[in-house]
């Protein structure tokens, strides 16, 4: 492992920001030798890369901002423009290690090259990603693959802030994940984010009757999304790889598992935003942590760390990041093989009873943020957002 050097790593580079850039069918692969290898060795890996898995957006940004942690330290590049959505997912990614030291960010680049390798190395029939990758989604990318259907919120660059669109293709991809033959469904998110929650920008797009009618229709849109939930047959696991604000937090209390990244964070600002609670936290919140832990939360805004999350019921377990995606696919594997059948029907007998009363506090809670919405509160805070007066 020592030997796998910032002058290999330099070697691997190219090969990382090609793939990054989507050269046409490239997929990536490094083996465990290539990490200490002769150019030669290297070359040689790289014609193997044909045959190999993409690792997807998310890693190759990971390996990506280490590789730029471990050689030049912390991010000391300007912010590129709005526009240059490839070069700002990668300025973001650099930019969310922190001060991460030089030695450690090349131990976890060395590390998560080695769990690809022999990711890659154990699963000798691996389609390629463009025929596991559903079509006809343009903020998701909804994969089904070992008895497992993932769906990817994919907006790395606006941090997967849900717009309408993205509500409604989740919904889309939930039915269809609940008629397909997988076992279990996974909800995450590319990039340094799981998700911002809600676009705050869904708020500017009104209709020729008005607000009100805005405000109609977003709580329609709401409840309908939150309902997909409640009634989702299968296990539902959330792979919370990063920070989580707002509806992307609430809806946590209907998921059956939620596996968190160390580096996650947990916040639903709604009072900061002139809101108030959804995704039924008002009552699946209290639950779970208790009346006084989720007050802190749902009426505060508290933000909790993984580890407190896990704390507090909310989390079942959190993993290092530097091994999140490995070990949560790992165990998500090895859970997809058991018997689907009494998979579902332990779900329904653990949730079933909750029904009906999980749909009528959804219906209240959407009716009392469509009131919200309206007032000067919410208001406020959604220009300071987006006038860029105000951030979390
Ligand atoms: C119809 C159903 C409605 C259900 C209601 C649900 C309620 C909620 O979900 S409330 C939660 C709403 N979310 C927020 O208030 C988060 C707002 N975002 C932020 O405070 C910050 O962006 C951040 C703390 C999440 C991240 O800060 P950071 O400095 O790391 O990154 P940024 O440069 O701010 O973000 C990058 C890029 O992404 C845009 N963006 C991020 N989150 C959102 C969002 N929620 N809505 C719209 N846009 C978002 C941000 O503006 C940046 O865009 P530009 O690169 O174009 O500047």
């Amino acid at each position: 492992m020592a030997g796998a050097s910032g002058r290999v790593v330099r070697r691997w580079y190219p090969h990382v920001l090609r793939s990054f850039l989507q050269v046409p069918a490239l997929q990536l692969h490094v083996s465990k030798t290539a990490m200490r290898a002769s150019q030669k060795d290297f070359e040689s890996a790289l014609s193997q890369v044909k045959l190999l898995k993409d690792p997807g957006n998310e890693v190759k940004l990971k390996l990506y901002a280490l590789y730029k942690q471990a050689t030049e330290g912390p991010c000391n590049t300007p912010k590129p423009g709005v526009f240059d959505l490839i070069n700002k997912a990668k300025w973001d990614a650099w930019n969310a290690l922190g001060s991460l030291p030089k030695e450690t960010a090349r131990q976890n680049y060395v590390d998560l090259v080695s769990g690809l390798s022999s990711s890659s190395d154990s699963s000798s029939q691996v389609k390629p990603e463009a025929d596991r990758k559903q079509r006809g989604y343009e903020t998701l990318v909804v994969t089904s693959e070992d008895s497992i259907t993932k769906i990817m919120m994919n907006r790395p660059a606006k941090k997967n802030a849900i717009t309408t669109q993205m509500y409604n293709e989740i919904m889309l991809a939930l039915k269809a994940a609940s008629k397909d033959d997988s076992a279990i469904t996974v909800l995450t998110g590319n990039g340094d984010y799981y998700s911002s929650g809600n676009d705050l920008s869904n708020f500017t797009d009104i209709p020729p009757e008005g607000i009100e009618e805005k405000a109609k229709s977003s709580a329609i849109l709401l409840r309908d999304f939150v309902d997909c939930f409640i009634d989702f047959p299968k296990p539902l696991i959330a792979a919370v790889n990063g920070p989580a604000v707002g509806i992307s937090v609430t809806i946590l209390g209907l998921f059956d598992t939620v596996y968190a990244s160390s580096r996650a964070t947990f916040h639903t600002p709604f009072s900061h935003l002139g809101q108030s609670p959804e995704g039924c936290s008002s009552y699946t919140f209290p639950k779970i942590m208790g009346p006084a832990k989720a007050a802190e939360m749902l009426i505060f805004g508290k933000k909790l760390t993984a580890a407190e999350a896990c704390a507090q019921g909310l989390v079942s377990e959190v993993f290092p990041d530097s091994t999140f995606q490995k070990e949560v696919w790992t165990r998500l594997k090895a859970y997809s093989k058991l018997p689907p059948n009494a998979m579902r029907i332990s779900k329904q007998v653990i949730r079933n009873r909750e029904k009906e009363k999980l749909h009528a506090i959804n219906a209240e809670e959407s009716r009392v943020l469509q009131e919200r919405w309206l007032s000067d509160e919410c208001t406020n805070a959604v220009m300071n957002f987006l006038t860029r007066k105000a951030k979390l």
